[in-house]
This record gives structure tokens, C-alpha cells and sequence, in this order.
């Protein structure tokens, strides 16, 4: 609804140059209707791919982070980070309401030729530290999921607020 009421005001993209998500069906089905609609996209031309993969390459991806780390609806630990075949998938058992959800997946994400990190708050501190520093005494172990979001080629930024960035030092980024 964000990104529809973002880009309505913004930017001239019309109705039908939006594809929402098939909601009447389960979440295997979605995102396999999904993946099939941005497959036939590519198909029409409308959607560029990566030479190399196939892949479809989105000129720009907006992505938030969640404070566990998680991007779209790939969560820290979940085996949906490791999946390199499907473009779209689902899951059923998301530890952060709702339950069921579709997601790009991190080929397709890693494909785009933009990112933009939108993050705010003092609960996403940690996680900023940790993706940003290395992070040090932040709690957290092991790779989080935006740490994996890693453009084939492409630009990444982060857009954040003050809170967000409050576990930073100086010397950690050029920020
Ligand atoms: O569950 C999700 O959460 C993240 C973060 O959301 P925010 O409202 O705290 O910015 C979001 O980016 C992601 O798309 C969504 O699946």
C-alpha cells in the first residue's frame, strides 16, 4: 500500500503497470502466480534481465529491514535464505505477524541495479551496527539477512534516521 501510494503521488506509473499480490490464493500458489506474472514480464520485454542468469534485473528495489535483520520476508535462520532456483517463494511459519507471506528471493534481490534500504528507529540500531560495523557486542552471531543482500552489480544505499544509526561510530562508516 506504501509503495502503491508512494509512487501513485511521485511518479506516472499507471494501474496496470501494478501487480499485486493474488491474495485469494494459498501462499504456495501466490508466489508461484507471481513468479509466473514477472516471468511472462520478462518474456514481453517489460522487465530487463542479467544477461549472465536470467535473472530479472529491477532498476530499483525498495527494501526495509525488520530489527532481527530480516529483509522482505527473509528472516535470520530461516532455510528460505539459502534458495538460488525460485524468484518469488513463500512462507508459512514467518516468526513476525502474518504468519504466511511471499517474497522476493535474494537471487532476485541481488539481481537489482538499485537498492534502497529504508530504516528507522532505535530498535533497528543493532542491526545497522552489526550490517554496517561488523558489530561488535550488538548480540548478534551470525550473517543476517541484509548482510546478504549483496547487488551482482548494482547500487545499494542506506536511507536512515538518527536513531537507526545510533550504534555507529565515526570510524565504523564514511558516514
Ligand atoms: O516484515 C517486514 O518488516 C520489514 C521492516 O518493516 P518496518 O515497518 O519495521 O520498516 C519490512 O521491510 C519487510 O518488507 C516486511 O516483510
Amino acid at each position: 500500500m506504501f509503495v502503491y501510494v508512494f509512487f501513485e503521488l511521485r511518479v506516472p506509473i499507471l494501474p496496470n503497470q501494478i501487480y499485486a499480490i493474488n491474495d485469494t490464493l494459498p501462499p504456495e500458489g501466490a508466489a508461484d502466480d507471481y513468479e509466473a506474472r514477472l516471468k511472462q514480464l520478462v518474456w514481453d520485454h517489460v522487465i530487463k534481465v542479467v544477461p549472465t542468469s536470467g535473472l530479472p534485473r529491477f532498476d530499483l528495489m525498495l527494501l526495509g529491514m525488520g530489527p532481527d535483520g530480516h529483509v522482505a520476508s527473509l528472516f535470520p535462520g530461516h532455510p528460505l535464505l539459502k534458495e538460488t532456483q525460485k524468484w518469488v517463494t513463500h512462507i508459512t511459519d514467518s516468526p513476525k505477524p502474518p504468519p504466511e507471506r511471499i517474497t522476493f528471493t535474494f537471487p532476485v534481490i541481488n539481481a537489482s541495479a538499485y537498492v534502497a534500504m529504508v530504516v528507522t528507529g532505535p530498535d533497528k540500531a543493532g542491526a545497522v551496527h552489526k550490517a554496517l560495523s561488523g558489530g561488535e557486542n550488538t548480540g548478534y552471531t551470525d550473517r543476517l539477512p541484509v548482510e546478504m543482500v549483496e547487488l551482482e552489480q548494482g547500487e545499494f544505499t542506506w536511507f536512515t534516521d538518527k536513531a537507526a544509526v545510533s550504534m555507529l561510530n565515526e570510524k565504523d562508516t564514511s558516514l
